[in-house]
């Protein structure tokens, strides 16, 4: 039988030593996106997306993924619309990936998973002075969510791909200060959105979820290049990085809705 994520020991993989739900949570992310529960939503608007590339910063690995931050001074990288009620600063994206194109994406659809899942992290600068203070309150953050497929070249993706081995251990950094990450979303603008949380600690309930209907195509090469990646820093006995997902948590009272029929 395949190996699927429940058949291994997730509560005690090495990434997640905290609790694997919060006491209290009833709005834990990530979750399995029953596409026929789903509840088509008329009044979800297009989401907007506005991306200046020069507000790039560096790509650094934090020790459980690689993150490319941006310049949140301004509102020079914003999205409106879609489910928001405000306008949302762009802080940073990273991924998510397995070790195995078996699974990897942190969301589910119809309980299949992805090989990789792109996280943009926003905040709402609107309603809040600071990032910090954005991640505690319920709608302080926005996550666009893409699902990577295994498939053809991914171009945009690549320039990234190349500065990875400069930032192979925990704690490297490299200046990358211009990018576009408008490239790594599906123009279809279908997704699917739900009141949910961070993944990773502090776990907190404030994040509004937009997962992308259609996943972006990229190829072999460019997953092994996530996974060439290390947990550990110089030094220390090395530690792939893969596996960086959280285990899917209960729906709850939650209804995940759809802007598509
Ligand atoms: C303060 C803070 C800490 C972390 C790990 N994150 C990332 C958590 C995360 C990654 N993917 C989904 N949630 C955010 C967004 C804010
Ligand atoms: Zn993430």
């Amino acid at each position: 039988a395949t190996c699927t994520r429940k058949n291994r020991n997730d509560a005690l993989h090495p990434l997640w030593q905290s609790p694997l739900t919060i006491p209290g949570g009833t709005r834990q992310s990530p979750i399995n996106i029953q596409w026929r529960d789903s509840v088509y939503d008329p009044f979800l608007k297009p989401l907007k997306i506005s991306y200046d590339p020069t507000t790039c910063l560096h790509i650094w690995n934090n020790g459980y993924s690689f993150l490319v931050e941006f310049d949140d001074s301004t509102d020079r990288s914003t999205i409106v619309g879609g489910p928001l009620e405000n306008q949302y600063r762009l802080k940073q994206f990273h991924f998510h990936w397995g070790a195995i194109n078996e699974w990897g994406s942190e969301h589910t659809v119809d309980s299949k998973f992805y090989p990789a899942e792109l996280h943009l992290v926003h905040w709402n600068a609107v309603a809040y002075p600071t990032f910090e203070e954005a991640v505690m309150e319920g709608n302080g953050l926005a996550v666009i969510g893409v699902f990577l497929k295994l498939g053809t070249h991914h171009e945009g993706l690549q320039t990234l791909v190349d500065a990875l081995p400069a930032v192979k251990h925990k704690d490297t950094i490299i200046e990358f200060d211009v990018f576009d990450p408008s490239c790594l979303i599906p123009s279809c603008p279908d997704y699917w959105t739900y009141a949910g949380s961070l993944t990773t600690p502090p776990l907190t309930e404030s994040v509004t979820w937009i997962i992308k209907k259609k996943p972006i195509e990229v190829d072999e090469n460019q997953l092994e290049a996530f996974r060439m990646l290390l947990f550990t820093s110089d030094g220390e006995e090395e530690k792939r990085m893969v596996d960086n997902f959280r285990p899917l948590q209960p729906l709850m009272n939650r209804t995940v809705r759809s802007s598509f029929q």
